[in-house]
């Protein structure tokens, strides 16, 4: 037994001293990022701090080389929030996300962001909106479309009248819990969560709480505020949310599909530089004729352009049976072949608006 203790000691001994090197090491990577932020406050033009294609371009440099035995998603979190750590020493950033606090908005942000980054909740997508446009917030964080249930058409709307760009995209894997504060799944009621929740458990409803009355409310995190308050009731929620409102978790992932994604959006003000592996978004339209999307998108596929998304919505000015087109192709605007294609889109379209290129999530 003394032999195992001993090795205990000596592997604790050898960690401090590693965990001495690595806190000199990121305080000297901190000073660095300090030095950074100097550099650029000296340039008239490049002065933003957060620089998502830079940040993009360290992760996926350190993921490729990582041999393990942590994971490459393991390496991301850690360096995510160094990066977050240093960049809040150059400057305090405030991103605002549709809220209230424990939604999956939230988990978003601070995936996206690190925790060394000052996050605010907004009532509405709207807000979310309002909240960056007023420069209340650096930047905002909306939820966009999820694998299982599709495209939350709000947010595509409100590009229509804001000047915002869109400078990252975050992809979150969604697990739902039930959380409620009876001990039997028999004493619920009710079930609250938000539209989404309760479509994506529909399954899972059916088996477990075939009566209790399914109630939508704005969020998951509503959601859980509610089955705080009320005994009969259980709340569709992130684990996070239950714990965050005090609710017991009765049962976790409860999702029917397993790959179950939601797509969000980081909205600013001006959308990043290259970073080698881009996605651009834009929103196209022209007065409806035969063969109209076609010709929209013809010089995409005729310059090779990967297009990983399109979606209609119809158009809020021109009369009915108008739609504008919300568009996702791979590749950064200032690509050569891409703005050549885009170029063609142009000059096809009565409506053309390149929302933003920005690094593919990772
Ligand atoms: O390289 C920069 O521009 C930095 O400001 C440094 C740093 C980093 O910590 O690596 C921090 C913030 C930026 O978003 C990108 C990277």
């Amino acid at each position: 037994m003394a032999g195992a203790h001993d090795d205990l000691t000596a592997l604790r001994q050898h960690i401090d001293s590693l965990d001495d090197q690595i806190l000199d090491l990121v305080n000297e990577r901190a000073r660095l990022a300090e030095g950074v932020a100097r550099a650029k406050a000296q340039r008239v033009q490049a002065a933003e701090v957060y620089r998502p294609e830079r940040e993009a371009e360290v992760l996926r440099r350190l993921t490729e080389r990582n041999d393990g035995p942590l994971s490459a998603e393991q390496v991301t979190v850690l360096f995510r929030e160094i990066m977050s750590a240093c960049r809040a020493l150059q400057q305090p950033l405030t991103v605002a996300f549709l809220g209230p606090r424990g939604t999956f908005t939230e988990e978003a942000a601070s995936k996206h962001f690190g925790h060394g980054t000052g996050t605010a909740p907004l009532a509405t997508i709207g807000a979310v909106f309002r909240e960056v446009e007023s420069g209340a917030a650096h930047y905002g964080v909306v939820p966009v479309e999820n694998s299982s249930e599709g495209v939350v058409s709000h947010t595509l709307d409100r590009f229509l009248d804001s000047e915002l760009a869109i400078v990252g995209e975050v992809e979150l894997r969604i697990h739902h819990a039930l959380a409620m504060q009876a001990e039997r799944f028999t004493a619920v009621e009710r079930v609250y969560s938000h539209q989404q929740g309760l479509s994506q458990c529909r399954a899972w409803l059916e088996t477990h709480l075939p009566n209790a009355e399914r109630l939508p409310v704005a969020s998951t995190a509503e959601a859980a505020q509610r089955a705080a308050a009320d005994p009969a009731a259980a709340a569709i929620a992130s684990e996070a949310a239950a714990g965050l409102y005090g609710v017991p978790i009765r049962q976790a992932r409860i999702e029917d599909r397993h790959g179950n994604t939601t797509r969000f959006l980081v909205l600013g003000y001006r959308s990043p530089a290259p970073s080698g592996r881009d996605k651009t978004s834009l929103v196209v339209s022209s007065a409806n004729r035969t063969g109209l999307l076609f010709q929209l998108l013809e010089p995409l596929a005729a310059n090779g352009i990967d297009m990983t998304r399109i979606e209609s919505r119809p158009s809020p000015q021109a009369g009915i049976w108008e739609y504008v087109f919300f568009i996702d192709v791979l590749g950064h605007h200032r690509d050569p072949v891409l703005a050549e294609a885009l170029e063609q889109v142009r000059e096809r379209a009565s409506l053309f608006r390149i929302l933003g290129s920005y690094p593919r999530a990772i």
